[in-house]
């Protein structure tokens, strides 16, 4: 396990210094992390990175060497890093299954801790948990996109470096990927690897057809071919044909064909025909290069013979929406035990958070189709056996009423009192999880454009507990 207790912004750990010169550091606070706006413009977000969330939490500490680089930037009391000496997470930390689908202004992870550890952690957990549920949510509009064939995760070598290409794959295979071509990933996340080969080993021999034997006698079971370095339809497929000709003849089972540039739709149709009339109607045809969920869509309607799917720039940037801007603010502070909530006022009425100490349920119809989410105050609860009244938290007399529904509290303790709650899962069990939550949701809420926006209101006691400190507030 990697410290990574200096992973953070020098104001996070000024602001500790000073909070600890001002006696207030012990005080109890709670943060919400939650974006304002769905990753990839789409119209749900999938949470990932938990447990690398709780992997950095339960290794914070300051080693002697972190304490003398802080004490050569000459800006911390000798008292503050003896202090960190001893750091060690003691709060509470409740957040949401790994997998789980989100919406705007939703908290997502809850901490509720001493100050000075509930500050320190704000630019950790953000950088793990947005870039990770950017990808994942990304992978999962791609695999929506490919209704059901295989995708598979191509883009290391155009990552934003090694962590973001290796946590990426992580990330990617949470949202739906059949495997990675990232070796590290496979091993360390224990996920399928997979991977064809490159236009270096077509080129590298004198002619195509012999690169295409020396693969297929190396690997006779697993004999998938480029066949795109020349000409796809000239050569590279009937190439592949009397290879693959060869190889049945031999008993074994090739595997299909990669095209990795031209128009996509039209090889891939023609290659369809020879392949069938060669008697190989049932193997793989990959196609890449800068693939994402709007082409796939696009070569989908146009009919493309592609059943499987190689994507890489475009997924491990989630190039055309780079990022996801989850936040962390402070909901409420405690003074003993009276609880006193918390709220930034913006300019920007978008960007005004919901104060207090918050849980939050999902609403299901009798189907098991997920309807609304609702926030309240940790203290409330729901009585399922009555009707349930929600408004729309901004245009107040828009409300529906749900009678006949079940509840699921999204919120499960991660950390209580520093000690670790966390039930690990494995990433493929994570992305089985995923799937199930997308099969709660109604398909216009996954629309890759325009999706419809889910509904995300507030208890009357929170929606009161705001609009009153809203007005506190005004002249402050
Ligand atoms: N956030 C919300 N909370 C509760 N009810 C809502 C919310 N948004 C809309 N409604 C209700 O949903 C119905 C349709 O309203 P509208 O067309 O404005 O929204 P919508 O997003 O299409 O919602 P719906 O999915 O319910 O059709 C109305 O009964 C409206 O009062
Ligand atoms: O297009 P992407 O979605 O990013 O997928 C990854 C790309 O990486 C490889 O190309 P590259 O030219 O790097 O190597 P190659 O010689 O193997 O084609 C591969 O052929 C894909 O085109
Ligand atoms: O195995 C492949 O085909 C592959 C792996 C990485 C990038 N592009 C293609």
């Amino acid at each position: 396990m990697r410290n990574l207790t200096l992973l953070t912004d020098l104001y996070q750990l000024t602001m500790l210094n000073g909070y600890f010169e001002k006696n207030i550091h012990e005080d109890i606070v709670v943060f919400d992390m939650f974006f304002r706006k769905n990753a990839c413009n789409g119209g749900y977000t999938i949470v990932s990175g938990i447990e690398q969330f709780v992997d950095y939490i339960n290794n914070l500490h300051f080693s002697d060497e972190d304490l003398e680089y802080l004490r050569s930037l000459k800006l911390f009391s000798d008292n503050f890093l003896t202090f960190l000496k001893d750091f060690k997470f003691t709060g509470d930390i409740y957040s949401v299954e790994e997998g789980t689908i989100m919406f705007p202004n939703e908290p997502i992870i809850t901490v509720k801790a001493p100050l000075y550890q509930a500050q320190l952690i704000e630019t950790a957990l953000l950088t793990i948990v947005n870039f990770q549920s950017l990808i994942a949510t990304k992978a999962s509009r791609v695999c929506l996109a490919a209704q059901g064939d295989p995708v598979f995760e191509f883009g290391l070598r155009r990552a934003q470096g090694p962590d973001a290409g290796t946590y990426g794959a992580r990330a990617a295979m949470i949202g739906g990927c059949h495997g990675t071509a990232n070796v590290l990933a496979g091993k360390l996340f224990d996920v399928p690897v997979i991977g064809t080969q490159a236009h270096s080993w077509v080129q590298k021999f004198d002619t195509e057809l012999e690169s295409f034997e020396a693969y297929a006698d190396v690997y006779p079971d697993k004999c998938l071919l480029l066949v795109d370095t020349y000409n796809v339809l000239n050569s590279g497929v009937p190439n592949a044909i009397k290879v693959f000709k060869d190889l049945a003849s031999k008993g074994h089972k090739p595997l299909g064909i990669r095209l990795d540039s031209g128009d996509l739709q039209y090889l891939s149709v023609e290659a369809k025909k020879m392949l069938d009339e060669a008697g190989f109607t049932d193997l793989s045809i990959t196609a890449s290069n800068d693939l994402d969920e709007y082409t796939i869509t696009n070569l989908k309607s146009e009919g493309a013979a592609i059943n499987s799917w190689g994507v890489g720039t475009k997924l491990i940037t989630s190039a055309d929406s780079p990022s996801l801007g989850g936040v962390y603010k402070l909901a409420a502070s405690y003074k003993g035990d009276s609880i006193e909530p918390k709220i930034k006022v913006s300019e920007d009425p978008e960007k005004i958070n919901n104060p207090g100490f918050k849980k939050i349920i999902r609403i299901y119809n009798a189907e098991g189709k997920a309807e609304a989410d609702f926030i309240m105050l940790h203290d409330e609860e729901i009585d399922a056996t009555k009707p349930l009244t929600v408004f729309h938290p901004v245009y107040t007399w828009k409300s529906t009423t749900f009678e006949s529904y079940t509840v699921k509290e999204l919120h499960q303790p991660l950390f209580i009192g520093g000690e670790c709650k966390h039930n690990k899962k494995t990433v493929i069990e994570i992305r089985d999880y995923v799937q199930d939550e997308l099969s709660t949701l109604w398909e216009a809420y996954k629309r890759i454009s325009s999706p419809k926006v889910y509904k995300v209101d507030l208890s009357k006691k929170l929606w009161d507990l705001k609009s009153n400190l809203l007005d506190t507030k005004k002249f402050v």
